[in-house]
């Protein structure tokens, strides 16, 4: 097969760079992680892969690690061995579950998050929010899509609320995800090459976007949900689609419980730092002190009440993620010897 061939078949996974590499190794994209390995796609083949021996090391930070959305350079054989991740260009990630703290990479090289709502009984402003928080600092571009626009008759209002709330550089967009008029309105977030990631609660209406901007008629649909049942095969289907659009869709279930990493700057809320700079006391705890600021804001309605407990809950979130960060670099510091073998690891976590 040509080089042009295969540079062209990369390039619709979303692959930016110039040269293939050389020396037998080969190029894909990582598009679902396994206890038992990788699963990677060329651009045509989907097929399993094992990590080189250097990626299982102790003690290596496992954002080292292949990622969902990472292009590899693999060896061929069998199975084929990744040897080498390349850079990337954005990274998502999110605090792991359980005590210890963890920085977990949920994807990389994603260009867009789209951050799915329903209008109905799921709309729920502080959720977006939090999602808003964790993308950030990932490099990618968050949009806001609210779906069951046809089943809501007070959309109008629900849509006017969030555009208040959300920084206006956020795009947002009410939609039916079973119209397939849906497909030009989110086209520009899935151009050929283009990345993205669809997000949110069970029942907001993932599958059924995804099948419209697929194209997939109503059987088809069924046939999906049934696949869906099966649980581990279907991560391996569904795990990158190509979407007519020239677009992929990356589907992982890393993005379905997202925890603070404790790195978030909560930028969604720099209004509320500011009127908080403005409170009488410096040290203002914003409860019953004369001259805060914030409580002004929020007997006036300058600020809504919803908004200002989402704030405090997604900041104490942030605060307590810090605080095990803190303690857990502290333990590696006091732990191990100076010329530890991975001597860059503690420096970038304190990024
Ligand atoms: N009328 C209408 N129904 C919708 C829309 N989006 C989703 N639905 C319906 O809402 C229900 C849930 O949609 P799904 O696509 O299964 O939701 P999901 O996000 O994939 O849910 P999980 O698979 O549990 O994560 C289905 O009955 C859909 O037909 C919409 O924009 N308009
Ligand atoms: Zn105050």
């Amino acid at each position: 097969m040509s080089e042009a061939t295969l540079i062209d078949r990369l390039r619709h996974i979303g692959w930016r760079g110039e040269s293939l590499p050389s020396g037998g190794l080969r190029l894909a994209r990582v598009v679902a992680q396994h206890r038992a390995g990788y699963e990677l796609h060329d651009g045509e083949h989907l097929f399993g892969a094992q990590p080189a021996g250097h990626f299982l090391k102790r003690g290596l930070d496992p954002a080292e690690r292949p990622a969902v959305g990472d292009f590899v350079e693999f060896e061929p054989g069998a199975p084929p061995h990744i040897q080498k991740v390349l850079a990337r260009r954005t990274v998502l990630s999110r605090a792991a579950a359980g005590e210890r703290y963890e920085r977990q990479v949920i994807a990389t090289n994603i260009d867009y998050v789209l951050v799915l709502t329903g209008l109905d009984g799921d709309f729920n402003p502080s959720r977006i929010e939090r999602y808003l928080s964790l993308i950030e600092d990932s490099g990618a571009r968050p949009v806001v899509l609210l779906s069951k626009l046809d089943l809501t008759e007070d959309a109008a209002d629900r849509v006017a609320e969030l555009r208040g709330r959300l920084p206006g550089e956020v795009p947002m967009h009410a939609i039916n995800g079973k119209d397939p008029a849906s497909i030009a309105v989110l086209a520009e977030y899935l151009r050929p090459g283009d990345s993205a990631v669809l997000v949110g609660s069970s029942g907001a209406g993932k599958s059924t976007l995804t099948n419209t901007l697929l194209g997939v008629d109503r059987m088809a649909t069924s046939a999906v949900r049934a696949h869906d049942s099966r649980g581990r095969h279907t991560t391996t289907h569904r795990a990158l689609l190509q979407l007519p659009t020239g677009g992929c869709l990356i589907d992982t279930p890393g993005m379905r419980e997202l925890k603070l990493t404790g790195d978030e700057n909560l930028d969604l809320f720099a209004d509320i730092d500011e009127l908080a700079e403005l409170c009488r006391f410096a040290d203002c705890g914003h409860g019953s002190e004369p001259g805060c600021a914030v409580q002004e804001a929020l007997d006036n309605g300058a600020l809504s009440a919803e908004r200002w407990r989402n704030y405090l809950k997604l900041r104490d979130e942030r605060e307590d993620q810090a605080a095990t960060l803190e303690a857990r670099l502290r333990r590696q510091r006091g732990g191990r010897p100076i010329d530890r073998p991975h001597g860059h690891r503690g420096q970038r976590e304190r990024d």
